[in-house]
């Protein structure tokens, strides 16, 4: 009987206590539903509780009587002063006069709810104005916050307060994992990944199967140039430095920026540095050719390429840089007889166009060498900086290799230009002597088989163009290998215009690009430039050019023909139609510019000056 009247006790106690529960969580969950509504839809209900509050304000102020009833209307004139401070130091121009609108109508409403009581004529325009008001702000809030109540409950989210982006796949991946990286294919579990967009194409990062080596990209970029249904010289592949030899940077280009002729804009050398924009790559970055090093001393230049292929114009913007700055003195040594660089004659100090003239030139140079060994030893040793008063001297040399190579024709020794190039090349570094030699093809052979050349040469600035043949001991490699040989490089563009100026700089960048196109190099400024009071003192050789030379030796440049004869071709030329200058009768008999020069003066004087 007891535990029946307890057990119906605990049943009516547990009843009780269900009902009880029961109305808790109803609760629960109606504050937790209220919470939520208010967090989405907070923004939308701050006008109402801006008007709510001011109504209140202006309710309590009214209840209250003396001086009190100021208390509250001044503490909601601060909350709203500092309401509109606060969206003050935050918003634009027009949202700042929103809230000063705002802030006043509140104060104001307050004020005459205070006066007016809380159901007054006042209360009713406070709601009717201030809903009015309210308008724009609803307007531009009609988007709720996003609901991600369900997200924050998951466990991934408490993992992470991110949302999860979705892992959406690039189709350059897709196609890559499908045609070179599935099994079977050219490159079994390599990956392309972080792939980004260029203005002409996209950049990734391969990342080769253990084992594997960024060297074997090289190896099937055809296949990849088919993957991506490209046409040839499009996909560029280099090593990432300091990264591991698995992976390797890929640069895709789907439209090649360089077929457009990227023109020189007038002189850029940065004396802070001594270097200046050369060529432009195939993804835009600038390629610098450099006089010198800060703090190390002149470097040396060379430029390759066949006829046609752009050298000379190369020539004609390192020369262009070197005359328009106060801190380089250039010098020319022009092989080509005076026809390669004709617009430099009259504007440098000396223009060697012959053999006599080039190696008088060179002499004169170890000769100025010898006079900076004194500044440099005052100095203290280290290398000269070029400076306005300690010029850089700068001897280019266009179309070096026939004064560098012995002339199997002729029996020409040439073993004393080459020596004097090297050891200008060796030692002018830190006396401020910089070489610029241009040859038809980057080989120690154009050099005369001078590897000393070569490997001084390779320590500067080593630009080659277009060549017509494979080079053997080709110098525009720095161990890697080239993603293209030079004689691979196209002499026309998809589109028919030449390629000239194409080709590629000896950097870490091994990628094409194209020289920076200067028109008109003989009206670039010229600054005029003195040596220093070392070398000032040295007397200047006087160079006789290709007319007086024929008079004082002929020991460089044997007669392959003979005077009658050369006249008679000349006369010939000039009897078919060819024009009377220089370089239009050379082109057309083959003979060299002096031979033309001294016929064409013979002709003119009615005698015999060869
Ligand atoms: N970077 C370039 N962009 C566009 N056109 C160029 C560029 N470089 C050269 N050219 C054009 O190619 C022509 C030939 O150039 P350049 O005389 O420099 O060739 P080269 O290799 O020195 O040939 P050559 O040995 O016959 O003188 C120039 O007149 C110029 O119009």
């Amino acid at each position: 009987m007891i535990q029946a009247t307890r057990s119906a006790g605990r049943e009516a106690t547990g009843t009780a206590g269900t009902e009880q529960n029961s109305t808790t969580d109803a609760a629960l969950l109606v504050g937790r539903e209220a919470v939520r509504l208010s967090k989405r839809w907070r923004r939308q209900a701050l006008p109402l509780v801006g008007i709510s509050a001011s109504h209140a304000v202006g309710a309590a102020a009214s209840a209250m009587s003396g001086p009190a009833a100021l208390l509250p209307v001044a503490a909601g004139w601060a909350t709203a002063g500092g309401a509109y401070g606060y969206a003050r130091q935050r918003a634009s121009r027009w949202n700042r006069l929103y809230a000063g609108i705002a802030a006043f109508g509140a104060a104001a409403g307050q004020a005459a709810v205070a006066v007016d009581g809380p159901t007054g004529i006042a209360a009713s325009l406070l709601w009717g104005v201030g809903a009015v008001a309210s308008v724009p702000w609803w307007v531009r809030h009609t988007e709720p916050e996003p609901d991600v109540t369900a997200e924050l409950a998951s466990p991934a989210a408490k993992q992470s307060a991110l949302p999860a982006v979705p892992n959406a796949a690039d189709a350059r991946v897709e196609r890559w994992e499908k045609h070179l990286g599935a099994s079977g294919k050219a490159l079994p579990g390599s990956k392309l990944t972080r792939v980004s967009e260029l203005p002409f194409g996209w950049r990734g990062v391969v990342e080769l199967n253990i084992g594997e080596h960024w060297h074997s990209l090289l190896k099937v970029q055809q296949t990849i140039l088919s993957v991506y249904d490209l046409p040839d010289g499009r996909v560029f592949v280099e090593a990432i430095p300091g990264a591991s030899v698995r992976t390797a940077q890929i640069t895709v280009l789907t439209s090649d920026p360089l077929q457009e002729v990227v023109r020189w804009e007038g002189p850029q050398l940065d004396p802070s540095d001594g270097s200046f924009p050369l060529m432009t790559t195939a993804d835009g970055e600038r390629l610098d050719f450099r006089f010198w090093w800060p703090g190390g001393g002149a470097t040396h230049g060379l430029v390759s390429g066949v006829q046609g292929s752009g050298k000379t114009k190369v020539l004609d913007l390192i020369l262009a840089e070197a005359a328009a700055s106060d801190r380089v003195y250039p010098l020319i040594v022009d092989g080509g007889e005076g026809a390669s660089l004709p617009h430099w004659r009259k504007r440098v100090k000396l223009f060697a166009e012959t053999p006599k003239d080039a190696r008088k030139l060179l002499r004169y140079v170890l000769r100025l060498m010898d006079r900076r060994r004194k500044a440099l030893k005052r100095q203290g040793g280290g290398s000269l900086e070029p400076s306005p008063k300690m010029p850089l001297i700068l001897i280019v040399i266009d179309e070096a290799h026939k004064l560098l190579m012995n002339d199997e024709d002729t029996g020409a020794d040439n073993s004393d230009v080459r020596r004097m190039c090297e050891k200008l090349a060796q030692e002018g570094r830190k006396y401020g002597i910089g070489l610029v030699l241009a040859t038809q093809v980057p080989s120690a052979k154009q050099l005369g088989g001078s590897t000393v050349l070569r490997d001084q040469l390779k320590g500067g600035t080593v630009v080659g163009l277009r060549v017509n043949e494979r080079t053997s001991g080709n110098m525009i490699t720095s161990g890697a290998p080239m993603p293209e040989g030079l004689h691979e490089l196209p002499a026309v563009f998809p589109d028919g215009r030449p390629t000239r100026g194409l080709g590629y700089m000896l950097t870490a960048r091994m990628i094409r690009a194209r020289s920076l196109l200067i028109e008109h190099p003989e009206q670039q400024e010229f600054t005029e430039t003195l040596l220093d009071r070392d070398c000032a003192a040295e007397a200047e050789p006087t160079l006789v050019g290709d007319v007086d030379e024929s008079l004082a030796t002929t020991e460089t440049e044997p007669m392959a023909e003979d005077t009658a004869n050369i006249q008679r071709k000349i006369e010939d030329a000039i009897g078919a139609g060819t024009n009377a200058d220089p370089l239009s009768l050379m082109q057309e008999t083959g003979l060299s510019l002096a031979q033309v020069r001294r016929a064409l003066a013979a002709l003119e004087g009615g005698g015999d000056a060869c």
